[in-house]
């Protein structure tokens, strides 16, 4: 393309993404969305939803961005090239989520008409303002009975503070409003800015490996234009690649002959491991680089860690060749092999959050069909030793003894929880009880809040949402952000059975209500233990100290002798029952213990 054909080009471009909280509609608009611009037919459309794995749709969230290229004839009869980029929809995956706004100019940020603003309605506007882009609020949903688009556009006026006299509504589901919000992002959202002839910068914003083609990075030209052959240099990991291809997805990909500034799409270039293309990193051209790279690059922290064990020890190699295959294209994902006394090998792997984690379980166990046992989940706590080491423990068993630490940091968390006024008592009762700092408390109308506080993300890693949406039933919408490290009163309390601790079942719980929790988990593992042929005591203790105990009595019968000898495929039925409800099960010592206990430790609430 000629310098001059590249700037009108430009000036054609709209990149923008979509924002919403979950359930407001974004997928719905968005397949409006492909349907009023592209050629594809609803079938096809199907076939290649912006959401591609299976697991995505199942759980109904996005997780892999994605970033399609559509063609919109505009009521001024000018063609204009749309980018629109798919975001995640989950705390865990925010980086990602500011990343693919900084690829963008505008987003649409859609709100329930029913709902109104919820928590991460909020979160998505503080993302889209940092990232400094055109808000172009979308009320959704008008259709329903009991919309009330005049009480959420004050909302949202008074709220967020959009000026909401030009505001779209819409019903996605029904098609109605899709053509006027079409017009509006080609008159407000900017068109890119940028110099097609300067240094190349491209900010990469997700990377997926394909088996034969090494590594897809999704790039945004912000400067500059590249074309294949061309040699390009990953700012951050300083790694050179020669590209082979560049495309757009349409949302099938197709080879183009370069991309050039403004554009959004694709790019292949021999790369091995996802870990060499990171979300946020900038490229350029290895001979003629950018003097600086694109602000905003972080290097993805995992922030949850668990140990996973293979039930059977014979699935450990695969169990690593799982791990591996799914690092290829997860760079947050992290492992490292590991010993347990009580559990033999596996890997303590790092995650981005408990999402991410279940979600790689769920691969794990559905893909490649290894059954696991899961440690209870643990954020990194730093400690500072008496003797002036400082260490991170990312496993509660390596924490060290009392006597030997000066202190322990561990990470906090600024949480937003919006809910019905009726239930604020219920949920700074529930903030409290989770070691909860109050920050304060924002009324909306007279019927919504918002309330802040400060708590440790190891309190929130486990249960806090369920039991969140069950105190309110279901109406209220959380979100959190990690702030710092802050001190607190932090001990180890181990398990022991049957006189012997179980590494695997250690937990880090604060001094204060460490006798408590001790009396919780141990009469939970008492009921989630099977009784076994002989009396198992279980222990709770910190230090040489025993804080609580309690006897899982001895197995009376022999499940057969319930069979009275006689019909043998009966006996067969229940044997093989027997063998499923064991599949779970570890045997550590000489102790059965089931995949709930490990988990267990970690809730307060008695029932679960
Ligand atoms: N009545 C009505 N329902 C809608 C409308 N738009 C979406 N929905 C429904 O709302 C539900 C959620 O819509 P999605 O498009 O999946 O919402 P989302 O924001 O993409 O949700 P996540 O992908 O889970 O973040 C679905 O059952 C849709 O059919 C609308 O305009 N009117």
């Amino acid at each position: 393309m000629k310098p001059e054909e590249r700037i009108t080009r430009r000036d054609k471009i709209r990149n923008f993404s979509i924002i919403a909280h979950i359930d407001h509609g974004k997928s719905t608009l968005a397949d409006r969305i492909l349907e009023k611009t592209s050629a594809l037919s609803q079938r096809e459309m199907k076939d290649q939803m912006l959401d591609a794995m299976d697991l995505e749709r199942e759980r109904g969230i996005t997780i892999k961005l994605n970033a399609v290229q559509l063609t919109y004839k505009a009521n001024d009869g000018e063609e204009y090239i749309f980018h629109l980029i798919d975001t995640p929809g989950h705390v865990d995956f925010a980086y990602e989520v500011s990343r693919s706004l900084a690829a963008c100019e505008g987003a649409l940020l859609i709100v329930d008409a029913a709902q109104g603003i919820e928590a991460q309605t909020l979160a998505n506007v503080y993302l889209a303002l940092d990232n400094d882009l055109e808000i172009l609020p979308v009320i959704n949903k008008i259709d329903l009975p009991s919309a009330e688009p005049d009480r959420v556009k004050q909302e949202v006026e008074d709220v967020i503070g959009l000026p909401m006299d030009d505001c779209l509504l819409a019903s996605a589901k029904n098609g109605i409003g899709i053509e006027e919000i079409l017009e509006s992002v080609v008159k407000n959202v900017p068109a890119p800015a940028g110099d097609p002839e300067a240094p190349l910068k491209a900010m990469i914003f997700d990377s997926l490996f394909d088996p034969y083609r090494g590594v897809i990075v999704y790039i945004r030209v912000m400067e500059g234009t590249v074309k294949p052959g061309e040699k390009v240099k990953m700012m951050a990991t300083e790694k050179e690649f020669e590209v082979q291809e560049v495309g757009v997805f349409t949302p099938k990909p197709v080879a183009q002959k370069e991309l050039t500034v403004g554009d959004v799409g694709f790019m292949i270039a021999s790369i091995k491991n996802v870990a060499d293309s990171r979300v946020g990193d900038t490229v350029t051209h290895a001979n003629k680089p950018t003097s600086e790279a694109l602000p905003g690059y972080r290097k993805l922290n995992p922030m949850v860690f668990c140990g996973l064990y293979p039930v059977d020890t014979n699935d450990y190699n695969d169990l690593r060749e799982a791990l591996e295959k799914l690092e290829l294209n997860d760079a947050a994902l992290q492992f490292e092999a590991e010993t347990s006394q009580a559990l033999g090998f596996g890997f303590r792997c790092g995650f981005l959050g408990l999402l991410h984690m279940e979600i790689i379980q769920e691969r794990i166990e559905r893909e490649f069909n290894i059954d696991l046992i899961t440690t209870a989940p643990s954020v990194i706590y730093e400690v500072k030793k008496t003797d002036g080491e400082i260490v991170r423990i990312d496993n509660p068993s390596d924490m060290p003894d009392a006597q030997s630490i000066e202190y322990v940091q561990e990470p906090y968390v600024k949480a937003e929880v919006m809910v019905p006024n009726d239930y604020v008592g219920p949920v700074m009762e529930l903030c409290q009880k989770k070691r909860g700092d109050y920050i304060d408390m924002k009324y909306f109308d007279e019927n919504r809040v918002n309330i802040i506080y400060e708590l440790p993300l190891s309190e929130i890693v486990y249960d806090f949402f369920d039991t969140l949406k069950s105190t309110t039933k279901g109406y209220a919408s959380f979100d959190y952000e990690l702030i710092d490290y802050k001190e607190s009163r932090l001990v180890k309390m181990d398990i022991l059975l049957n006189g012997e601790r179980i590494d695997a079942l250690s937990v880090v719980v604060h001094r204060d209500t460490a006798y408590e929790r001790g009396k919780v988990i141990v009469e939970k593992l008492k009921k989630l233990i099977p009784r076994q042929q002989f009396e198992v005591p279980v222990q709770a203790s910190i230090g040489q100290k025993i804080i609580s105990r309690s006897t899982i009595k001895a197995m009376r019968k022999n499940v057969l002798a319930k069979c009275y000898g006689g019909d043998i495929s009966r006996k067969r039925k229940l044997l093989e029952k027997q063998k499923e409800g064991k599949k779970r099960m570890k045997n550590v010592g000489n102790v059965e213990v089931p995949q709930e206990a490990f988990m267990s430790v970690l809730s307060m609430d008695e029932s679960k």
